[in-house]
C-alpha cells in the first residue's frame, strides 16, 4: 500500500536533491522519514525498530558524503530502509520485501547505491575494508567507505577479524559503530559491557576531556609550554588514552560517543571525519525504534512487529475460532525444557536468536543452563563441543542459513569426535520475505555429507518432540533436526515423548504405480495434493522419511519393488538433497524406476511469501499434483502451477 510522504521528503529523490537542502531543514527531514517508514512498515510490515535508530545518521551520511561515489555498507540491512528512501526507491518502497518488489535489505543489483549485499551480520567491516583497499590502491583517495556496524553485529568474530586487519592498513576507512545496546534482543557479552561503560563512564570521557582541556590551558602559556604540553600530548595519547581504549589499542583513531539523533552534529563530525586517513571508528549512541514510542519501550517485540496500527500500536494477528497449530519454535522451546527437566545434562545455546528460536523459554526456567552467546554461530557450535566433550547434551539452535558460518566447526569439532550435539536448524527451506540471504536452502546437502551426522526432519510437531527426545539419549553423536520458519499443523501438540529408531522412516499411505518420498514439514503439501488426486481416482503412496541420513534402508527398497514412479519432496536445494539422496540408493542397489526431484532448483530463489515462493518452485501442493498427474498421464494438468 502506497502512503504519502511529507514536503520536504517528496521533494528527494536521490541523495543530489537532500545535499541541496540547508543544514537547519534536516531536522524536519529527519521527522518525515521517520513518519514515512512507521506508515510504510505498519500497512506493509518489515523489519521496523532498527530503521528507526537510524534515521538520522542515515540523513547525515547521505547529506555528508557524495554517495554512491563515496561508499556505504551497512551490517546486516535491516535498519536501511531510510537509505532506500533517500535512494531512489521512495516510490517502490511499498513493495518492500512482496514478490516481485524491492529486497528488504541492501542489494547490489537493485540500486548503485547499495555498495554490498547483506543479511548476515557482520560482514561489513570486512567489506569496506576490501573497497577502501581497492579504491586506494586505484588512486582513489579522496573515496569513502563506510562500515555501519551495529553493536549486536560487533558481537560477530568476522566484526573483530576486519578490524584486527584494517588496524594495520592505511586505506580510507571509517567505521560507524550504532550503539543502541541491543541485538534483536538485549544485546549480550564482555563487549557490550565495554561499550556501555565507554559510554556512560564519566572516568574515560572525562579523563580524556580533561587531559584535553589541561593540554588547551598549557599551550596557551607560550612557545616553550607548547613544546612540552605537544609531547606530553603525543605520550599520553601514545599510551594512556590507547590503552584505555580498546579500539585505539587496535590502531583506530576513536571518536565519540555522541549522540546518534544529532543530526546536525553528525553532519559536522562526518565531514570532519572525511580528512583524517587511516582507520577511524565514530562511536555513535542511538535509541532502537527511536521516534515510536511503544517499539522505544519493547525493542524485541517491535524489531520486526508484522503489519499493525500505527495510532494505538495494536499489532495485527489472523483471527480464527478453531485452535491454531503452534509455530514450530516454540514447540521446540516448550520441548526443550521437558526434556532438560527430565534430563539434567541437556544444555541450550543460541547466537543471538532467544525470541526467534524460542530459546528464550528456556533461558526464562533455567538461566544456568542456556546461553545466548551473541551474533557468533561458530562459537555457538564449538562451545557446544566443548560441553558434550564433558558429558553434557547440547541443544545447539541455529537458523539453517546462518548456520553455513559454521560448517567447519560442524565438521572438525564435532563430527570428527563424534560429539552429541544436537543441531536444531530453524528456518530450514524458503523463508518468505527475507529473501535469499535468509532463505534455509543448503542444510540438507551439507549436513549429508558429513560423516557420525544424522539428519532429520519431523513433518510435524508430534515429531519434532519425538526426533528431539531421541536425540539426547545416550550416544547419539551428532543429530541434526531442521525444521521450517512458521507455523506446524497439529494444535493439539503436546503428546508424551516417544523415541524414534534412528533411520527409520514411516508409510503414510499405500498406493498404485506411483510413490511420494516427502521429507519434513513439506510432507503435508503432499498429503494435501494426494486428497485431491484420490478425487480423480488416482493413489500415490505415501512415505514420510523422517531421516536424510541414515537412509531407511528397508523402507526404500520397499518403495523400489513396488512402484516403478517415484517423486521426492523436499524443501532444501536439489543438488545433494535428499533427492540425490534417493537416486544414490537406486544406483547403489541397481533399481530403475521414473523419478522427479521436487525441492529447491539451483538458482537464487528471491523473496516473496513462503507459499508463493513453494509455488514457484513446483512443491506445494498444486506442484506435487501436477507431477504426479504427468507421471501417471492422469486428467488435469493445466493451469496448476502458473
Ligand atoms: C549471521 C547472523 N546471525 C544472526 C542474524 C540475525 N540478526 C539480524 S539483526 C540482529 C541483531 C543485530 O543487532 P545490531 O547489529 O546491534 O543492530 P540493531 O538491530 O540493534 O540496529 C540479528 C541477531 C543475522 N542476520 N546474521
Ligand atoms: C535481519 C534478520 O536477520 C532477522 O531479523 C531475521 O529477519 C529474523 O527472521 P525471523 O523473522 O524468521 O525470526
Ligand atoms: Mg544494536
Amino acid at each position: 500500500m502506497q502512503v504519502e510522504a511529507g514536503p520536504l521528503l517528496q521533494k528527494i529523490e536521490y541523495p543530489e536533491d537532500l545535499r541541496h537542502l540547508k543544514e537547519s531543514e534536516l531536522e524536519e527531514v529527519c521527522k518525515e522519514l521517520r513518519q514515512y517508514i512507521i506508515d510504510m512498515v505498519s500497512v506493509n510490515g518489515g523489519h521496523f525498530a532498527a530503521s528507526l535508530g537510524v534515521v538520522e545518521l542515515t540523513v547525515a551520511l547521505h547529506y555528508a558524503l557524495q554517495t554512491p561515489y563515496d561508499q556505504i555498507i551497512f551490517d546486516v540491512g535491516h535498519q536501511a530502509y531510510g537509505h532506500k528512501i533517500l535512494t531512489g526507491r521512495r516510490d517502490v518502497f511499498h513493495t518492500n520485501r512482496i514478490i516481485g518488489g524491492i529486497s528488504g535489505f541492501p542489494k547490489r543489483g537493485e540500486s548503485e547505491y547499495d555498495a554490498f549485499g547483506v543479511g548476515h551480520s557482520s560482514t561489513s567491516i570486512s567489506a569496506a575494508l576490501g573497497m577502501a583497499v581497492a579504491s586506494a590502491y586505484k588512486g582513489e583517495t579522496d573515496r569513502q567507505h563506510v562500515a555501519i556496524i551495529g553493536d549486536g553485529a560487533l558481537t560477530g568474530g568476522m566484526a573483530f577479524e576486519a578490524l584486527n586487519h584494517a588496524g594495520i592498513e592505511k586505506s580510507n576507512l571509517l567505521v560507524i559503530l550504532n550503539d543502541n545496546c541491543m541485538s534483536i534482543d538485549p544485546n549480550v557479552g564482555a563487549m557490550k559491557e565495554y561499550l556501555t561503560s565507554i559510554t556512560t563512564s564519566k572516568s574515560y570521557n572525562r579523563f580524556r576531556d580533561d587531559l584535553i582541556a589541561v593540554l588547551a590551558k598549557i599551550s596557551k602559556k607560550g612557545p616553550n609550554a607548547y613544546g612540552w604540553a605537544k609531547k606530553l600530548e603525543q605520550s599520553i595519547k601514545g599510551t594512556l588514552l590507547k590503552n584505555a581504549n580498546l579500539f585505539e589499542s587496535l590502531n583506530f583513531r576513536y571518536f565519540g560517543p555522541v549522540d546518534g539523533h544529532d543530526v546536525n552534529k553528525l553532519v559536522k563530525t562526518i565531514e570532519d571525519l572525511k580528512h583524517i586517513n587511516g582507520p577511524k571508528l565514530l562511536h555513535v549512541v542511538t535509541v532502537k525504534g527511536k521516534g515510536y514510542a511503544l517499539a522505544e519501550k519493547d525493542q524485541t517485540k517491535w524489531h520486526a512487529p508484522g503489519l499493525f496500527d500505527k495510532i494505538t500500536g495494536e499489532i495485527k494477528k489472523s483471527v480464527s475460532d478453531k485452535p491454531q497449530p503452534p509455530k514450530y519454535q516454540d514447540v521446540f522451546g516448550h520441548s526443550l525444557v521437558e526434556l532438560a527437566e527430565a534430563n539434567d545434562k541437556i544444555m541450550g545455546i543460541t547466537p543471538a536468536m532467544p525470541s526467534g528460536s524460542s530459546m528464550n523459554i528456556m533461558m526464562k526456567a533455567m538461566p544456568d543452563r542456556a546461553f545466548d552467546v551473541g551474533i557468533a554461530e561458530q562459537h555457538a557450535v564449538t562451545f557446544s563441543a566443548g560441553l558434550a566433550a564433558q558429558g553434557m547434551v547440547p541443544f545447539c539452535n541455529i537458523y539453517s542459513s546462518f548456520m553455513q558460518r559454521a560448517y567447519d566447526q560442524v565438521i572438525h569439532d564435532v563430527a570428527l569426535q563424534n560429539l552429541n550435539v544436537v543441531f536444531c536448524l530453524d528456518r530450514a527451506g524458503l523463508v518468505g520475505a527475507d529473501g535469499p540471504t535468509h532463505h534455509g536452502a543448503y542444510d540438507i546437502a551439507y549436513m549429508r555429507c558429513v560423516p557420525n551426522m544424522v539428519v532429520s526432519s519431523p513433518m510435524n510437531e508430534e515429531e519434532l518432540r519425538n526426533l528431539m527426545y531421541t536425540a539426547q539419549l545416550k550416544d547419539k553423536g551428532p543429530f541434526t533436526i531442521r525444521y521450517p520458519r512458521g507455523n506446524g499443523v497439529m494444535p493439539d501438540w503436546k503428546l508424551p515423548f516417544k523415541e524414534i529408531p534412528v533411520g527409520k522412516g514411516r508409510k503414510l499411505a499405500d498406493g498404485e504405480e506411483i510413490a511420494i518420498l516427502s521429507f519434513g514439514s513439506i510432507g503435508n503439501e503432499a498429503c494435501k495434493a494426494i486428497r485431491k488426486l484420490r478425487e480423480d481416482g488416482i493413489h500415490p503412496a505415501h512415505y514420510d522419511l523422517r531421516f536424510a541420513k541414515p537412509l531407511d534402508q528397508e523402507l526404500l527398497h520397499e518403495v523400489f519393488k513396488k512402484y516403478s514412479k517415484v517423486i521426492t519432496v523436499e524443501d532444501g536445494c536439489l543438488p545433494g538433497g535428499i533427492g540425490s539422496a534417493i537416486l544414490e540408493f537406486m544406483v547403489d542397489n541397481n533399481y530403475h524406476a521414473q523419478v522427479v526431484r521436487l525441492g529447491i532448483p539451483d538458482e537464487i530463489v528471491e523473496h516473496g511469501e513462503q507459499a508463493e515462493l513453494w509455488h514457484i518452485c513446483g512443491y506445494d501442493a498444486a506442484g506435487i499434483e501436477l507431477q504426479v498427474r504427468k507421471l501417471t498421464k492422469g486428467i488435469k494438468t493445466e493451469s496448476l502451477v502458473g
